[in-house]
């Protein structure tokens, strides 16, 4: 019998290995798959591993009625409809916290590397073009600037901490003020681009936040400003994100999120002041393992009848 069900192309041949061992799962690739299978397999469904960022929403619950936990692969649950689970009696969980580190890292990362243009450095030293033509033009500091964080939760936090360690001066804007070593408070997000050189998106997805950084803001951060987004392509408005990178209203970015993935706007890849990454914030092999390992228990803990361990309703 298998009453766990796998969804999602993304799982690795090892994650739906683990999966399959330690509770028979069935798999498909994409919640629109859930009709093709059989009534019983619908029907006997009780738990769902998700991983991607494919909406699962009322209709697909409805396809399994016995449907008791989604358990999410990841920390951001915008891709299921909590409301609807919710009414359901259906519980989803996420994966916080360990993926912290990797996605604060790669966010710093992007600001260095968009900083010190190491895109068109490396391309500079493959191409033969350093013997060829000279060294790059000057690039610019990132240490002791001004930046900051949109949404200073576990994420945002520990991309401060890092930053701060590169003794930059630290703004952030988040729904409440609080408790910061010295750091300055914006009540919203406009103000709070006026004040820095870099902003750093690191709110949740979904409908709250849905295009949270918009025009103003972006004007606000001003020609020398740069956008790093590790959140959700949502949560920047990108249509401005576009106008402003291609005509100067902001200096460059660093994104590893975007709408429509991975089909994305082929606007950005004509920019050369952009570092563009494929949405690999938490994607090591450590923290994809934690990761797995964090939603695989709370199967087993909601199909045991013991306390979930991350439960997001
Ligand atoms: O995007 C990745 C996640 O939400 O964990």
């Amino acid at each position: 019998m298998t009453n766990v069900m796998m969804i999602g192309a993304s799982f690795s041949e090892v994650e739906r290995d683990r999966l399959k061992t330690a509770f028979n799962a069935g798999f498909v690739a994409d919640v629109t798959d859930l009709d093709s299978l059989s009534v019983q397999a619908r029907a006997e469904t009780a738990a769902v591993a998700f991983k991607g960022h494919a909406a699962f929403g009322a209709a697909a619950m409805d396809l399994l009625p016995k449907l008791g936990l989604i358990a999410n692969f990841g920390v951001g649950y915008d891709a299921i409809d909590v409301e609807a689970a919710s009414k359901r009696g259906i519980r989803v969980t996420n994966t916080p916290d360990v993926l912290n580190d990797d996605v604060a890292d790669l966010a710093v990362a992007m600001l260095l590397a968009q900083c010190r243009n190491m895109i068109a450095g490396d391309a500079c030293v493959r191409s033969g073009d350093w013997a060829a033509k000279g060294s790059l033009p000057l690039n610019r500091k990132a240490s002791g600037s001004r930046v900051g964080i949109v949404g200073l939760g576990r994420i945002g936090r520990e991309i401060a901490d890092r930053l701060a360690a590169f003794k930059m001066d630290i703004h952030y804007h988040s729904r409440s003020e609080k408790q910061t070593p010295g750091w300055t408070y914006h009540s919203d997000v406009v103000s709070l681009a006026e004040a820095v050189d870099f902003l750093v998106v690191a709110l949740v997805g979904g409908k709250e936040t849905l295009g949270y950084v918009g025009t103003e803001a972006l004007a606000a951060l001003g020609p020398r400003g740069v956008v790093i987004n590790i959140s959700r392509g949502t949560t920047i408005d990108e249509a401005a994100l576009l106008k402003a990178l291609e005509s100067g209203i902001i200096a460059g970015a660093g994104l590893d999120v975007f709408l429509n993935e991975p089909d994305i706007d082929p606007r950005f890849r004509a920019l050369d002041n952009v570092v563009l990454q494929p949405h690999q914030g938490s994607a090591t092999t450590e923290t994809r393992t934690d990761m797995a390992l964090l939603q695989h228990d709370n199967i087993a803990a909601f199909l045991a009848g013991r306390l979930l361990l991350t439960p997001v309703n």
